[in-house]
């Protein structure tokens, strides 16, 4: 067991009181979790202020406290600490904690608004195949191996995502990828990781409940770039409008993708059908499994950071050419005797959205209606949802409002929010069933031969969040039932 001074290495410490000599059993940022022996971090997030449970944490045995402001009765048989930031504190000591497994393998870190989860998952199937064993922490779920942990975050608290990172160590991992929410970057949930990578997706509207303006989203996604050490590499998409800005004070090796411009990795697309992409990188034709120009974004990100860790750029390609998406991205099943294409998706903001949408349109060979069945999600930026309206509108020959995860909100409300957003010419072609079951049904019994369904918004999701409460909801499960049934 480690002793609360060396797990306080490194922290910016403000004052101790009381003996720091101790044991400590383990961290914790939930006085709900303490047990005796403990060191609990208190917090101030955004429903509680974990200040207010110091007490509590004691009383069920913290031998330790890390906090901003001392509470004013000091228990004589506590040691606390004094930080200026116990978010930031709290990432540093997980690390020390569990040995600071992020520098003891290769890390790779993706940001963005859309595209993480596949950029991270990819590069897990790629490094598993060029001879590696790798770790990922993902929206999907976390991997050490072949062994699955389930995520309840895309990018865990500090002492979770350590404890992950050490058991990649322990069982030999050598790379891990990961994805790095906006949110975990304010909230300083990778405080103290050693990065070897950085990579940038795009930026578009997402998170604004939280992040406030678009400007300090950026900023946030940017810290992240920023905090990179010189002898990590940085790469970025040069596409996107902000794609430059990311990596403009960073010490990293700096590089770019695109498939518009001079890039130090540069794709361009010869074929884009539901078969897959053909791609010309650099000097050569590749044949891709995945669909959609923004598919060939996050394949050439992938790229650029496998050839920037170090890999054989051809090795790469012939890996890459072969691997599958993520589950949950533009997913789909074709019916078998209407050959309706039913596609699943994780389109949750209205970039994704459109960019999935216009991907559909292409794949079209003649008259195919594309009918979407979309929602959005509760207790979640609410400017998004009149846009993810019109966008689903504008797009689609029919489309139907239903509920993704209302969470606390009415979804009737939800719905009427995105219905706002639909303009007058459009809405004969819009209809709302906030029952999604009876959505994806309807949106079945609508298609005609070789029509193409998109369900948006829930991609792998297994659930459907109503009122805190987690229902078995399967998106992909409920189209191959209808299917079956319309088929019979
Ligand atoms: C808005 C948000 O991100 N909230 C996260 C935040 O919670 P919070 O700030 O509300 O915490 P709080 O309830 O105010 O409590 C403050 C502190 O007091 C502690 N506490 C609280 C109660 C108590 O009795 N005792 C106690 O000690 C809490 O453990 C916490 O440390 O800190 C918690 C602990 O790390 C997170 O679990 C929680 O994620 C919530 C559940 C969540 O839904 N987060 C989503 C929005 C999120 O993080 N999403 C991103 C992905 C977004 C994307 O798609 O890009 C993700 O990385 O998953
Ligand atoms: N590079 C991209 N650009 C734009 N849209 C994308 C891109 N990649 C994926 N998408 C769309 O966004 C959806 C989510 O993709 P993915 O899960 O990879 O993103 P994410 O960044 O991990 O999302 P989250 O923030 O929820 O973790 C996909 O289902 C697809 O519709
Ligand atoms: N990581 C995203 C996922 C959104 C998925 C969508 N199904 C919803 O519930 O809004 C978030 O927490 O905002
Ligand atoms: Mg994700």
């Amino acid at each position: 067991m480690k002793t609360l001074r060396e797990i306080l290495y490194n922290v910016n410490i403000l004052a101790v009181q009381g003996n720091n000599d101790i044991a400590v059993r383990a961290l914790s940022i939930d006085s709900r979790q303490i047990k005796t022996g403990d060191a609990f971090i208190a917090i101030r997030g955004f429903a509680a202020d974990g200040h207010q449970f110091i007490s509590k944490a004691i009383a069920l045995g913290a031998s330790a406290v890390i906090c901003e402001t001392l509470p004013d009765t000091i228990s004589p048989d506590v040691c606390y600490v004094q930080v200026s930031n116990s978010a930031q504190a709290g990432g540093v000591m997980a690390g020390n904690f569990f040995d600071n497994p992020s520098q003891k393998l290769t890390l790779i870190g993706v940001t963005g608004t859309n595209g993480k989860t596949t950029i991270a998952t990819l590069l897990f199937r790629l490094f598993t195949q060029l001879g590696h064993h790798c770790g990922l922490l993902s929206t999907v779920q976390n991997q050490i191996g072949d062994r699955i942990v389930p995520a309840t975050h895309t990018t865990p608290d500090p002492i979770s995502l350590n404890a992950l990172l050490a058991d990649m160590v322990a069982e030999g991992c050598d790379y891990a990828f990961m994805e790095v929410s906006s949110h975990a970057i304010h909230q300083q949930r990778i405080a103290g990781l050693r990065f070897a990578g950085g990579i940038f997706s795009n930026i578009t509207h997402d998170h604004l409940d939280y992040h406030k303006t678009f400007d300090e989203y950026i900023r946030v996604k940017k810290s992240f770039f920023d905090q990179l050490p010189n002898n990590a590499f940085a790469i970025t998409n040069l596409d996107d409008k902000r794609g430059p800005v990311m990596l403009q004070n960073t010490k990293a090796r700096k590089a770019t993708y695109s498939l518009r411009s001079m890039a130090d990795f540069k794709g361009k697309i010869i074929e884009n059908n539901i078969t897959g992409l053909v791609m010309l990188v650099g000097e050569r034709e590749v044949h891709f499994r995945l669909i959609g120009e923004f598919n060939a974004y996050n394949l050439m990100a992938v790229y650029g950071a496998a050839v920037l860790a170090g890999k054989d750029k051809d090795e790469v390609l012939a890996a890459l050419s072969d691997l599958k998406g993520a589950e949950g991205r533009f997913d789909y099943i074709i019916s078998k005797e209407q050959r309706v294409i039913g596609i699943v998706d994780y389109a949750h903001t209205p970039d994704a959205l459109l960019n999935v949408l216009a991907t559909i349109k292409n794949l079209r060979q003649g008259h195919e209606q594309i009918i979407t069945v979309v929602g959005c999600g509760g207790d979640r930026d609410t400017t998004k949802r009149p846009v993810m309206g019109e966008v689903a509108a504008e797009h689609s020959d029919k489309v139907i409002f239903t509920s993704d995860n209302p969470r606390s909100e009415d979804p009737g409300e939800i719905i009427r929010q995105m219905e706002a957003g639909v303009g007058v010419h459009q809405r004969k072609k819009v209809i709302s069933l906030s029952d999604r079951k009876e959505a994806i049904k309807t949106a079945c019994s609508f298609a005609k031969q070789e029509d193409i369904i998109l369900i948006a918004g829930k991609g792998h999701e297994k659930y459907q969040e109503i009122n805190g409460v987690k229902h078995p909801f399967d998106d992909k499960q409920v189209l191959l039932e209808m299917f079956a049934l319309l088929e019979k």
